[in-house]
């Protein structure tokens, strides 16, 4: 049986109705664009986040997770509010709440039910461990629930149960590459018209291998940095009267910047759009087959992410820096920053003498042991019994 499934039944003493998955995922490359109307290009994590779950017909609901050691926590489906989130131990529970009360607020019916939740992402990582749960919550309560969300549809409401009931501003991205991404496959998403395409990613076919550096320093996207990037962004886009920093074609960069008096909005400008083109050229070169090329564009995005956006940090400029050094054909970091992944694009042959570098870098910084693995891109949300 299913361990998910097991252990919904040792806790709630009868079985679940189904086991949902949802991945965590590495972006490749666009960052800090999905908030400006951007785009994109992550792919799914083998790691997931798996949900088992059963209806219950007298509005509550009661979430468990394999993961925190801490016991089921209750909450009433009528008195689910935004301005009251569940607080400490129990604060992880907002999540799956939130998607609750997202789905209520949305006039889809949820009658109640219980859930039992465990999951390989590393949490706090860069790699989506929160978008992983809510996508998997969100699809094992709509199929539960029969409500017919298509997948764009879920990844929106699982955001906005992030954005609004546990608080965090972020973007679509995470909640998109885990509801949608396919295997072997990189996702170009349009984060305006949530517009997707599947591109063929297939490092393993090519000799090469994406090595993901955990870094292990917690990034924390609730405090205040990331809603610092996010509202400087979107006074550029208004100083230039401009809908969204997406509008601005890389062709007029220098000419609008020139209009910009602020020099740090100035260079947050000049990150988003040049990550924009950025994801453009990488999809050019995946469609043809060139994957060994998108290298250099991984490196300027980090470059651009460490001095003109200013996410980066010292542990994760030296898993990159070393990386480069060892003989990868780029990397960067991945996700939010200030912590969190990074992202090396390497020859499968050189998968042990790049982790070994950038560990004897970590240690001799005296900075703790980074965790290193192998990512392929993988299968999005899916049920799993
Ligand atoms: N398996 C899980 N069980 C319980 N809570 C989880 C699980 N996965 C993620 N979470 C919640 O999501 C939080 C991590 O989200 P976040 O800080 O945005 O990092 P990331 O999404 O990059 O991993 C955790 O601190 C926890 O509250
Ligand atoms: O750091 P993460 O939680 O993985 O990712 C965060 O930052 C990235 C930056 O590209 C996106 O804005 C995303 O919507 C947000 O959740």
């Amino acid at each position: 049986m299913n361990a998910t499934a097991r252990e919904f039944r040792e806790l709630y003493g009868y079985g679940p109705e189904g086991v949902w998955a949802a991945p965590g995922r590495v972006n490749l490359i666009g960052e800090h664009t999905d908030y400006n109307d951007g785009f994109a290009l992550p792919f799914a994590l083998p790691q997931r986040t798996e949900v088992a779950a059963a209806r219950r017909t007298d509005g509550i609901l009661r979430v468990h997770s394999a993961d925190v050691p801490s016991g089921a926590v209750t909450f009433e489906l009528a008195a689910l509010d935004p301005a009251q989130p569940p607080q400490g131990a129990d604060s992880w529970a907002a999540y799956p709440a939130g998607v609750v009360w997202a789905l209520l607020d949305a006039d889809l019916p949820v009658s109640g039910a219980d859930l039992t939740i465990r999951s390989d992402v590393p949490t706090g990582a860069g790699l989506s461990s929160s978008a992983a749960l809510e996508v998997a919550t969100a699809l094992a309560l709509t199929d539960l629930h029969g409500l017919p969300l298509t997948r764009p549809e879920l990844a929106a409401l699982a955001r906005r149960a992030e954005n609004d009931y546990v608080g965090v501003p972020c973007g679509v991205m995470d909640q998109m590459a885990s509801a949608c991404a396919t295997d072997g496959h990189a996702l170009h998403l349009d984060t305006r018209s949530l517009e997707q395409r599947h591109i063929p990613f297939d490092c393993a076919a090519a000799g090469l291998r994406l090595l993901v550096v955990d870094t292990r320093v917690k990034h924390a996207l609730a405090d205040g940095a990331y809603a610092q990037r996010r509202s400087s962004c979107h006074e550029a886009a208004a100083a230039l009267g401009l809908p969204a920093l997406r509008d601005l074609p890389y062709g007029e960069l220098d000419r609008a910047l020139a209009r910009l008096g602020d020099p740090v909005l100035r260079s947050r400008v000049r990150h988003v759009v040049t990550e924009n083109e950025r994801v453009v050229r990488t999809e050019e070169l995946l469609r043809a087959g060139r994957l060994r090329e998108t290298g250099p564009l991984l490196s300027a995005g980090h470059a651009s992410l460490r001095d003109d956006y200013e996410v980066s940090c010292p542990e994760l400029d030296l898993a990159v820096a070393t990386a480069d050094a060892a003989g990868a054909y780029g990397s960067r970091m991945t996700g939010g920053g200030f912590g969190g992944s990074a992202l090396a694009l390497i020859d499968a042959e050189a998968e042990a003498e790049v982790g070994r570098a950038v560990t004897r870098a970590f240690r001799d910084a005296g900075y703790a042991a980074p965790r290193i693995t192998a990512a392929a891109p993988s299968a999005g949300a899916t049920r799993l019994v």
